[in-house]
């Protein structure tokens, strides 16, 4: 049975250095796969071995459909054992000595079930993750991506109640790297198992997740579908973390709903859409995504001067370098075709609901 994971204000303090969990909560529906991103050092993997039972909290509450596994405060700690969950890590958690079908048998072994329905499980999961031809080869002579389907497998045999990924993917080369991911989420929506997933990688976190965490330094700062996070960022960290690398910096002269005008010095004004609560008067900074920027275009709202600085054939898209206000701007255009200039005068168009205006408090992750 797929089951709700519910983390309440969840923290973990160490015993030196700032707490790596600093009150995150957070729901997992039944079914739902909920991936945490975020950088380095950031406080996911903390948070999923708290869930695992690896990690013992400093305070929170943890329940895994609707059974409390984790509260200090009530004295309750039950092992990771019983807490009834699959786990995947980075590395490959497999048995070499053994075959694939006796990797994937193992955790069946002492649970009271027949051999029969035993065979009956570990074909199901073998086909599930596509390794059914490979059932009886030594594990050790399967490619790393294979040993990743291995694991997983051997995860899902037993159909746990919740499924825990830590950057599984992280240890498989590029190619391989981009399957799997693609097949994980149809491979994890067939089984219909509730999921934790844990990555630094944007994209990763975008093809898995129905919904997205981002989180920085103990802090859950938004939690959202792949669309909110992308369009939506709630701040200027998860703005610039999820690719939107541009800033300019301005001040709010007025706002009209949603949207603002904005003063960038020298009588420049655009407009942006105000996704925090601001008022005229305040600093602004405002994150801009490069594939936002039109170049060379003369519609919409917010048209400015600008000049092109240097380009880069990335293949199917080409990445530009700008002159905009007198800051470098990094634009990006689809396409196998570079169709501006080094050195042109010409003139970029910013959406104005691609420019995000967020409040000047805290630093800046643009600097
Ligand atoms: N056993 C430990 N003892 C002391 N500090 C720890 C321990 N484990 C983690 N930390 C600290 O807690 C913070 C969060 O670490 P965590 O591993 O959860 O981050 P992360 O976002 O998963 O990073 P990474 O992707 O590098 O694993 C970091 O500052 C880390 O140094």
């Amino acid at each position: 049975m797929t089951a709700t994971l519910d983390v309440t204000d969840l923290r973990k303090q160490f015993a030196i250095g700032r707490p790596a969990i600093d009150g995150v909560s957070f729901a997992v529906p039944a079914g739902e796969i909920v991936v945490l991103l975020g950088p380095s050092g950031c406080g996911k993997t903390t948070t999923l071995r708290c869930v695992a039972g690896l990690e013992h909290p400093t305070d929170g509450e943890i329940s895994i459909g609707g059974r409390v596994v984790s509260s200090p405060m009530r004295g309750i700690l039950v092992p990771p054992r019983s807490r009834d969950l699959g786990m995947v890590f980075q590395s490959y958690a497999v048995w070499p000595h053994m075959t694939v079908r006796q990797n994937v048998v193992y955790p069946l072994k002492h649970r009271k079930i027949t051999r029969t329905e035993a065979n009956r499980k570990v074909e199901e999961a073998l086909e599930l993750v596509g390794l059914s031809e490979y059932a009886d080869r030594p594990v050790v002579a399967l490619s790393g991506g294979q040993m990743q389907r291995v694991a997983l497998a051997r995860s899902i045999v037993y159909r746990p109640q919740l499924l825990l990924l830590d950057e599984p993917l992280s240890n498989l080369d590029a190619k391989l790297r981009l399957r799997l991911r693609d097949d994980l989420r149809v491979i994890l929506k067939q089984t219909g198992m509730t999921a934790l997933y844990v990555t630094h990688d944007q994209a990763e976190a975008v093809v898995l997740g129905d919904r997205i965490g981002v989180m920085r330094n103990g802090k859950l700062l938004q939690m959202g579908t792949p669309d909110e996070i992308y369009n939506r960022p709630a701040d200027l960290f998860v703005a610039n973390f999820t690719g939107a690398t541009n800033e300019l910096v301005g001040t709010l002269v007025s706002r009209s709903g949603e949207f603002g005008v904005v003063d960038f010095g020298d009588g420049r004004r655009g407009e942006a859409a105000l996704l925090q609560s601001l008022s005229p008067g305040e600093k602004v900074r405002i994150a801009l995504r490069p594939e936002n920027i039109g170049i060379g275009k003369q519609d919409g709202a917010n048209i400015f001067p600008a000049r092109v600085l240097d380009r880069r054939y990335q293949g199917t898209q080409t990445v530009y370098a700008i002159d905009l206000f007198g800051l470098r701007l990094e634009a990006l255009e689809l396409g196998t075709a570079a169709r501006h200039q080094v050195g042109a005068e010409t003139q970029v168009s910013l959406p104005r609901e691609a420019c995000w205006a967020y409040g000047d408090s805290g630093p800046s992750p643009y600097e």
